[in-house]
């Protein structure tokens, strides 16, 4: 029996975005009901998991990445350490003292708090990281989406990181219409907006699910559709935090830009181009001193380009 993992493991988790955010309902426990069609951006953060010595079956968590300062204070808490735990307390009973102890170095790249799922995007991350490196431990498929709920209500849909229509409060995933190639920008101004304080202070008005086709042939069927939808959170979100309109008309005005909203409750918006390289060839009209800019395609295509302390804590 070995207790060392060799090889180090790498996974990227990535941005999503909310195309379109319907506040449908809500639940008695005060959780919203949603429908929405979530993407995933070329912009991601990185984990790598490496072979660490310590107590079987303990993980590390070492932070670094531009945006991995804001981080630091509440490592105990990270998403990635708790889905350490989880997996490990879903495993019978004998299995956590045959486990390897493992070091994973999170690479924050997307800004944390911002409506772009990066926290949920790493425990997802760490989910599929965790279960290659502890093959011990296994957990079927519906076990784990089970387990990814528990973590967030953006967790599941960030499980394979693929397009889906999401709805419940979240956990419920259909296939998303078939998606044209685009180019996507997305845009933070550096404020944490909490999710909690977004849904908080919404109107309690709710919107009908939308009608969606099964697919788009292009940009502008996509748009047209889309640009009838809309972020029930923005409002909120935008009195949170007045400087989200700034970046909306600052996005709606770039050249080549066909539709700009924000993504999730905020503060990251996004702007729809042509094609990645549309994006990028915008960016330069967007940029301002302490925004947070990425330019490129959808997860799968071109990869873009972002402007924009490590810490040890074990569970
Ligand atoms: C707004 C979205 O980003 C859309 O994709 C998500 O619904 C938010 O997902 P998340 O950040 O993973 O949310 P969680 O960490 O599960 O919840 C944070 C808080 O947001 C509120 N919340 C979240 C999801 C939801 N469907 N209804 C809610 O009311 C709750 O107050 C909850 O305590
Ligand atoms: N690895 C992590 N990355 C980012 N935030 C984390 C992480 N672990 C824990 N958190 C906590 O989760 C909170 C939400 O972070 P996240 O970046 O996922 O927000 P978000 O982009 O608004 O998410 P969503 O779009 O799902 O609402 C942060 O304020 C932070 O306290």
């Amino acid at each position: 029996m070995t207790l060392v993992v060799t090889a180090i493991l790498h996974e990227s988790a990535h941005a999503k975005i909310n195309l379109h955010l319907h506040v449908t309902g809500r639940r008695p426990d005060g959780y919203h009901l949603l429908d929405s069609l979530a993407v995933f951006a070329g912009a991601a953060d990185h984990l790598a998991v490496h072979p660490a010595e310590g107590i079987p079956g303990s993980v590390m968590l070492e932070i670094t990445g531009p945006f991995g300062a804001g981080l630091v204070a509440e490592s105990d808490s990270n998403l990635i350490l708790r889905a350490a735990r989880l997996l490990r307390a879903t495993a019978d009973a004998d299995v956590p003292a045959r486990l390897p102890p493992l070091r994973i170095v999170l690479d924050k790249r997307l800004p944390v708090a911002s409506g772009i799922g990066g926290g949920s995007a790493d425990a997802a991350a760490a989910l599929r990281l965790l279960l290659r490196a502890w093959p011990e431990v296994r957990v079927s498929r519906a076990r784990l989406m089970e387990l990814a709920a528990e973590l967030g209500a953006d967790v599941p849909v960030c499980v394979d990181q693929v397009a889906a229509r999401m709805g419940g409060v979240g956990e419920v995933l259909e296939a998303a219409p078939d998606l044209p190639a685009c180019g996507m920008m997305l845009v933070n101004c550096g404020e944490a907006v909490p999710t909690p304080a977004v849904f908080r202070s919404r109107a309690p008005v709710f919107h009908p699910a939308a009608a969606l086709p099964a697919g788009w042939a292009d940009v502008g069927a996509m748009v047209r559709d889309l640009s009838a939808l809309t972020n029930d959170l923005e409002d909120a979100a935008c009195a949170i935090c007045p400087t989200i309109r700034t970046v909306l008309q600052v996005l709606a005005a770039a050249p080549g830009c066909r539709l700009a909203r924000m993504s999730g409750s905020g503060a990251t918006c996004f702007a729809l181009f042509d094609s990645a390289q549309a994006a990028r060839d915008a960016r330069v009209a967007v940029e301002r001193p302490g925004w947070w800019v990425w330019a490129g395609g959808l997860r799968g295509e071109e990869c873009g380009a972002q402007t924009g302390g490590t810490v040890g804590r074990a569970v």
